[in-house]
């Protein structure tokens, strides 16, 4: 049974214009199916949405099963697929290769007699040595990490094969032995294979169908056959008509209103060789060498192929923005295939300043004022109604900065929890007096467990105050650049550095902190994708779950060693290892009256708080 993608829109984070817009289409039961476009356009985003690493809108099922599992008896469609990421580095995580293999296999339940078969299968299948088994993934070159991924996502013996960009960085020889495979895995076994790929010339002579992508939108979505005789259609997704088309034209190999196939690099060289007088033989030419400056890679290359035949299968063809031109695709059904996922798609925050112009156009020391000042205001609050007016006063502050409020909760969500826990723990007292029996008539007794409310909320009080500065800051890293914020705390601390205060060490160390803070952040998510996609946990709520975490805890603490040891050799290199050193900057700051008004609102801000701060 096919995949079947419907109305799928994918969205990032508070961006307007989605990732994906209202995609559907059908793969095909045994069809190699290639997915192009533009970079951009969206190939990727729409392989993981089909395999469950992002949150969508819409429905995917796969073989008729929808891609959560709806209960636990029942096997869920993502079980089907095997994913090989775009970059081999965001895949592997073990210690070795063959863990690799390990971890990939796993949730199989194989004997070890069975995965050591299927490994050393696999590995011969992508021509890799033997011996590579002990060494680390993170070692190797780059086409053997990309032929290791492969290989222990092949070893998985999956239905359905999702594979982004699988020749980028392959030598031509794994490149053949990879479409050998791919050959010869379609012809056996059920299920299918979607790639989204740039290298044309050597997957479009092995391609069934062939999906445009244009600005996250189908732009056609046609039998590989028809590419052919219908050259119009690779402008229509913006992409040059790639070498094997346009020679397969200039051969002749499209008959009229009967396309067949697009030559392989190497028929193309041995027609080509064919046609030239007094050779023979394939080895004296390139097929590039006799292409004229009409040939390939210019649009309209194809301006006397043949007409197109009107029936020759399915079809969608679609300007972005436009609605479907030609038919529905095949088999996709009304209804059905519905298996919604949460919206929105966590934006990256803190890699660059994003927010109101106004904000990110003031000095950082202004910004680190008027922190400072609300931040000393919130901690100093004693009452719920001075408190409630510190709240007001941040959420009036984060929303006039235009922080997404999306980004931002996810970046407390796990401080809410264990504020909203330690809360309820601190609520919590046994017996039947003692510290908290005076105060169980404002709460509730069961048993000997009493849960007292003031002492909820006198803990809660105090969560709340470092919330507040938490978001606070938030608002502070996401609408300054990090080199900014370290120049600005550098500048504001520097009276200090008379009374030999470490004010560099001390921005140095903060500035890293928070540019530290995105990568955690960054590592966690890719070790998350690597658990939904190889370990087969696809979750609704796209979080990692519990059991998978102590598997990949070690990996992570590694990766974090191994960039913290990265970012020390950066620091090396740019001379921070001697203190007291004078060093230029690129960042000249100015306090302009802007900048002043600022400061005196800081100032404002936190008399009024001081004044309502309470007993
Ligand atoms: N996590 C994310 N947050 C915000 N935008 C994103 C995120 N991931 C991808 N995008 C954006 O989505 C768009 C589509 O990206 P995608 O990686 O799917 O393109 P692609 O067609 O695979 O490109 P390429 O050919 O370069 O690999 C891009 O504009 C990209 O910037």
């Amino acid at each position: 049974m096919p995949i079947m993608v419907k109305r799928l829109s994918v969205k990032a984070g508070d961006a307007d214009k989605p990732l994906l817009n209202g995609i559907s289409c059908t793969f095909g039961n045994g069809d190699i199916t290639l997915l192009v476009g533009r970079n951009g356009s969206g190939k990727s985003t729409l392989l993981d949405a089909i395999g469950g690493l992002v949150p969508f809108e819409g429905g995917v099922e796969v073989d008729g099963l929808p891609l959560l599992p709806v209960s636990r008896s029942r096997q869920s469609g993502a079980e089907r697929l095997g994913q090989v990421f775009q970059y081999p580095e965001a895949q592997l995580f073990a210690r070795s290769v063959q863990g690799e293999f390990d971890y990939s296999l796993r949730y199989l339940k194989l004997s070890k007699i069975e995965v050591t078969r299927r490994t050393e299968r696999a590995m011969r299948e992508m021509s890799l040595d033997k011996r590579l088994r002990e060494q680390s993934p993170l070692l190797l070159s780059g086409g053997q990490k990309r032929r290791v991924a492969l290989a222990s996502t092949f070893a998985t013996e999956p239905e359905w094969l999702l594979l982004d960009e699988p020749t980028a960085g392959l030598d031509p020889e794994a490149s053949e032995r990879l479409t050998a495979y791919l050959l010869e895995r379609k012809a056996a076994a059920g299920g299918g294979i979607v790639m989204a790929t740039h290298d044309l010339d050597l997957l479009l002579p092995i391609a069934d169908r062939v999906i445009a992508l244009r600005d996250g939108e189908i732009a056609f979505d046609v039998p590989a056959s028809q590419l052919a005789v219908r050259p119009e259609l690779w402008e229509r997704a913006g992409i040059d008509i790639p070498l094997c088309a346009a020679l397969a034209s200039r051969l002749g190999m499209s008959g009229k209103g009967a396309p067949t196939s697009f030559p392989s690099p190497q028929e193309a060289a041995e027609r080509l060789a064919g046609r030239l007088p007094g050779t023979t033989g394939a080895e004296h030419v390139t097929a590039s060498a006799v292409v004229d400056g009409s040939g390939p890679n210019r649009r309209g290359a194809h301006s006397n192929a043949p007409e197109p035949e009107p029936d020759c299968g399915p079809e969608v063809l679609r300007e972005p923005g436009q609605s479907l031109a030609l038919g529905a695709p095949a088999g996709v059904p009304s209804s059905g295939a519905s298996s919604a996922q949460p919206k929105g798609k966590q934006r990256r925050i803190g890699a660059s300043a994003k927010g109101n112009r106004w904000v990110l156009l003031l000095d950082p020391r202004a910004k680190w004022l008027f922190y400072a000042a609300l931040s000393f205001g919130l901690l100093a609050q004693r009452s719920w109604p001075g408190l409630a007016g510190g709240i007001l006063l941040t959420v009036l502050l984060a929303f006039w900065c235009q922080v997404p409020w999306r980004s931002t909760f996810s970046l407390l969500r796990p401080f809410l929890w264990f504020m909203a826990i330690s809360a309820v723990i601190s609520g919590i007292g046994f017996g039947e007096g003692g510290e908290y029996g005076d105060e169980v008539s404002a709460g509730f007794r069961i048993g000997a467990v009493i849960v007292s409310f003031p002492a909820v909320a006198s803990t809660l009080f105090e969560w709340l105050k470092i919330v507040c500065a938490m978001i606070g800051g938030i608002v502070l890293s996401a609408t300054t650049t990090p080199f900014a914020m370290k120049r600005g705390i550098e500048r504001v601390l520097s009276p200090l550095a008379r009374i030999r205060f470490p004010v560099e060490a001390i921005s140095l160390t903060g500035s890293l902190l928070l540019r530290f803070i995105p990568v955690l952040r960054r590592e966690a998510d890719r070790f998350n994708r690597i658990a939904k996609s190889r370990g087969k946990r696809v979750r609704a709520s796209g979080a990692m779950r519990l059991r998978d975490v102590p598997a990949m805890l070690l990996p992570l603490m590694m990766s974090l060693l191994q960039l913290a040891n990265d970012l020390s050799l950066a620091l090396i290199a740019r001379g921070y290892t001697g203190t007291g050193l004078r060093r230029t900057s690129s960042v000249a700051l100015r306090m302009r009256g802007r900048d002043w008004a600022v400061v005196a609102i800081g100032c404002a801000v936190l008399a009024a708080l001081l004044v309502v701060r309470g007993e």
